[in-house]
């Protein structure tokens, strides 16, 4: 389980968000909304350890997470808006050095087959810097279907997908939930599950509370 307790952020001298509360059990979504600039990409920053709250605590398996760098990193995935691409390498040797990374022990003919899921056959060999926006998504996204990671961290997934891939990014996070994941994502977009349930956090509003 996540838990979040009486957070706090602040960045520079921006007060951004505080008083967040909440729990994500296995098979849940909580969908981050809120307007721009309002703390979202931080919070989930926050959530993973890349950023210190200036108050609260985050804890995963009930130790905060400050504890557990490595064992924490070990079951999460976050992919940043930024996707994390390197640009001179190729479409598969990204999808392949992004799992090494990560702990994730990929065979080659499993990252040729997720990137042709993905929709992305005939260019798997492309660097990175050559491919449209959507398709450097997507190779990002990839990573997804390789993951045996319990908790998904996604900062605006769904930007510069078309609708065939916010199609299939979408089954692939419902399946993730309905197999007992847990998954955290900013979208502007509505999220439905067939199965397990979704939270909803806005940021940004004071008068509806956090959660
Ligand atoms: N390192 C930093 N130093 C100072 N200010 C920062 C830093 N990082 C973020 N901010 C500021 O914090 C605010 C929130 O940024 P953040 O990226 O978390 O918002 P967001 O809700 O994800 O926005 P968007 O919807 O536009 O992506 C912004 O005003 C941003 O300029």
């Amino acid at each position: 389980m996540l838990e979040v307790i009486d957070l706090q952020c602040t960045r520079g001298d921006r007060h951004l968000f505080s008083g967040v509360d909440f729990t994500l059990s296995e098979g849940e979504l909580l969908h981050l909304h809120g307007h721009n600039g309002s703390g979202k990409t931080t919070l989930l920053r926050t959530l993973c350890g890349l950023v210190s709250p200036t108050q609260g605590e985050v804890c995963w398996r009930g130790t905060p997470i400050r504890r557990q760098r490595d064992e924490y990193a070990a079951e999460l995935l976050y992919l940043g808006h930024k996707n994390g691409l390197k640009d001179d390498l190729t479409g598969i040797e990204n999808l392949l050095m992004a799992c090494r990374m990560s702990g994730l022990k990929v065979a080659e003919d499993q990252a040729w087959n997720v990137l042709e899921k993905m929709g992305l056959r005939g260019h798997e060999d492309l660097p990175a810097r050559v491919l449209s926006q959507g398709q450097q998504k997507r190779v990002a996204l990839a990573r997804l279907l390789l993951s045996r990671a319990p908790l998904w961290i996604l900062d605006e997934p769904f930007v510069g997908l078309d609708i065939a891939a916010v199609a299939l990014l979408e089954k692939v996070v419902a399946d993730h939930v309905a197999g007992g994941g847990l998954a955290v994502l900013t979208t502007h977009q509505e999220v439905a599950l067939t199965s397990g349930k979704v939270k909803r956090l806005r940021l940004g509003w004071k008068e509806d509370g956090h959660v």
